[in-house]
């Protein structure tokens, strides 16, 4: 029988040949790993990879012809759902998942498809974004390619391989560039694939059992560029655009906020440069009206949806004892877990943003909007309109 908790997901990524096969090989050998389940994700031909898996996992599915960020998204969800079903029937045992894509995989499709499947989110919950990073042939990558900026900006850990291939300088500079793109994400090394488990798994800040400093840690927001201590002006209320928010109360309280349902609009256009990554936090000290949350989210996916790569919070909302972690890919969300232990001196909401395109300064204001109070957002509003500065 299926354990109530679901079961965590990694997803592995990073650039072409930047150590991916190498890290699992070692880590599926390392007992700390658990029983774990690998889906190996590589184009037809060309692909070597499950033949480079040293060692038998509990299970090992191949997903080949094609790109799980690109044209086979349904092959996930049924090997996914099969490895479910022969699970339940004792044909396999494991406790977690690693998705290791290919090299040029965009990791925000796949954060997609684990969100909207319904079956796929009522039994397997991401743990995180693992990418590799490599010290050698790395910068390039980045200049060349914005699949491989896209995967660093979305990675929960970046594990920098090859450093033994570059010199100090090359490694820091490297790793300068990397903090750039992510200051969240935490960096490790990892010789030949060398790097304690315990480290890159067991991290969503979503989790049950995660404690406090464990979400906090996950949020991560203090590592980000913060906004503005000023908010900018707000203006309201005016014709257009129009958000419902804040329907009538429900038993669940966190079932009123709407975690951005509008359609986002066209993409922008390619432009490879990871200069195109801005990140930004925010952490307000009193708790937010759950209205304004909304029209903030709502209108930063209305307006912004396709370029937000990831965002990621810890979420105290006026009238809820305790705060809420969430966490997002473009438009589409986790729904939001509520943390009844929280400890009741902490009413500290923290946000990080990662966009894309997005001028910071712009990302900041539209962050500081939560740090505004208008008179107009009282707790009986269903619908307001505003402009906002994004
Ligand atoms: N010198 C050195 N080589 C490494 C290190 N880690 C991995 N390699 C080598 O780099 C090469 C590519 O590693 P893989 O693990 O296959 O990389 P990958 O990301 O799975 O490659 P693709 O699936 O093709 O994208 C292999 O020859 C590895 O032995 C390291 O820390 N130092």
């Amino acid at each position: 029988m299926r354990p109530p908790a679901p079961i965590p997901v990694t997803l592995l990524t990073g650039f072409l040949g930047s150590g991916k096969t190498t890290l699992l090989n070692h880590l599926i050998r390392d007992p700390g790993m658990g029983r774990v389940a690998v889906i190996i994700n590589e184009f037809g031909d060309i692909g070597l990879d499950h033949d480079l898996i040293e060692e038998a996992t509990e299970e090992m599915v191949l997903l080949q012809s094609g790109c799980l960020c690109c044209t086979i998204r349904g092959d996930l969800v049924a090997a996914m759902l099969a490895l479910l079903r022969r699970r339940d029937a004792g044909e396999v045992a494991f406790d977690r998942v690693v998705i290791e894509t290919t090299g040029m995989a965009d990791p925000g499709p796949i954060l997609h498809t684990l969100l909207i499947e319904r079956q796929l989110a009522e039994a397997y919950q991401m743990d995180g974004v693992v990418t590799t990073a490599c010290a050698a042939t790395g910068p390039a990558s980045l200049d060349a390619q914005f699949e491989a900026v896209n995967q660093v900006a979305l990675a929960d850990r970046i594990v920098l391989t090859k450093t033994d291939l570059v010199t100090a300088a090359e490694r820091q500079a490297f790793e300068d560039r990397l903090a750039a793109i992510n200051p969240g994400a935490p960096r490790l090394k990892a010789a030949h694939g060398r790097v304690n488990p315990g480290v890159l798994f067991g991290i969503s800040g979503l989790r049950a059992g995660a404690d406090i400093d464990q979400t906090i840690g996950w949020v991560n927001a203090a590592a980000y560029p913060a906004q503005p201590k000023v908010p900018p002006p707000f203006t309201a209320p005016t014709s257009a655009p129009t958000y419902g928010l804040f329907a009538s109360p429900t038993p669940d309280p966190l079932a009123s906020l709407s975690l951005g349902f509008l359609q986002p609009k066209a993409p922008a256009a390619f432009n490879p440069h990871d200069s195109r990554i801005t990140s930004v936090s925010i952490t307000l000290d009193d708790p937010i009206p759950a209205n304004l949350f909304d029209m903030w989210l709502d209108t930063l996916i209305a307006i912004r949806g396709p370029d937000i790569l990831r965002m990621k919070g810890i979420v105290h909302v006026e009238g809820i004892p305790h705060p809420f972690a969430f966490h997002g890919v473009q438009h589409i969300f986790h729904p939001p877990v509520s943390l009844p232990h929280w400890p009741t001196g902490d009413r500290t909401s923290r946000i990080v943003v990662i966009g894309r395109d997005i001028p910071r300064d712009i990302l900041a204001d539209s962050l500081a909007v939560l740090l505004t109070r208008p008179a107009s957002l009282g707790p009986q509003v269903q619908t307001i309109t505003a402009d906002m500065p994004f």
